[in-house]
């Protein structure tokens, strides 16, 4: 019976629906969950990516009765810190003087509530490393403004993949939504997937 159920992604990002699209799945409706995302105290980046994915299903899901809603949230983390969604070029030059020339960590909090209620979750984890950069390539990187809105303020769908010398684990989780483990939960709840 729920086979049949809409799907309905709780999210903002066209960036989520073109990867789910990558694999053959179509959401009925987009509904973008408003919640506050600030870190709470010490939240580790880890519970920070479960507990925002969680937290914007769950605020969908309770006005999307009858559906499977899916969320995600993707965090940037260099060691224990939370890096900003970049919304101003400052934070963007902060956050490139970090990641430059250094590894980071990119969770992804992924969350699913079924029509009947029952909720899954994963964190993924992707280690991506930076090129050390020169003044003119950060410059140059700012200037073309493909940070704003980023987590961590880059794109690697976009600009920032000429720096990346090395990344391990999942690729469409950095971009925002990490297919395969996507692609798990909604079969593990019964939502059809390459079927
Ligand atoms: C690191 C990285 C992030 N991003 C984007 C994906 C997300 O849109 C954004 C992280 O912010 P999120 O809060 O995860 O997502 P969002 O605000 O865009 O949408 P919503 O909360 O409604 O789901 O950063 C990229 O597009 N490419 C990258 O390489």
């Amino acid at each position: 019976m729920t086979a049949s159920a809409d799907l309905v992604l709780a999210s903002a990002s066209p960036r989520r629906l073109d990867l789910l699209a990558q694999i053959g799945i179509v959401p009925a409706r987009v509904d973008p969950a408003d919640i506050d995302e600030t870190p709470l105290k010490d939240e580790t980046p880890r519970a920070h990516a479960l507990r925002l994915a969680c937290a914007k299903a769950r605020a969908v899901a309770d006005r999307q009765p009858g559906a499977f809603v899916l969320a995600a949230d993707t965090v940037v983390a260099c060691g224990t810190r939370i890096l900003p969604k970049a919304e101003d070029e400052q934070t963007a030059r902060r956050c490139l003087a970090r990641l430059q020339g250094r590894r980071h960590r990119v969770y992804g909090g992924v969350c699913l509530i079924a029509p009947d209620g029952r909720q899954v979750s994963r964190v993924v984890q992707t280690v991506v490393t930076f090129a050390p950069l020169s003044e003119q390539q950060q410059r140059a990187f700012l200037a073309a403004g493909d940070w704003h809105g980023k987590a961590g303020g880059y794109a690697i769908q976009g600009l920032a993949a000429a720096f990346v010398t090395n990344l391990n684990g999942s690729y469409s989780n950095v971009v925002g939504l990490p297919l395969h483990e996507t692609a798990n939960l909604l079969a593990g709840l019964g939502y059809p997937v390459l079927r």
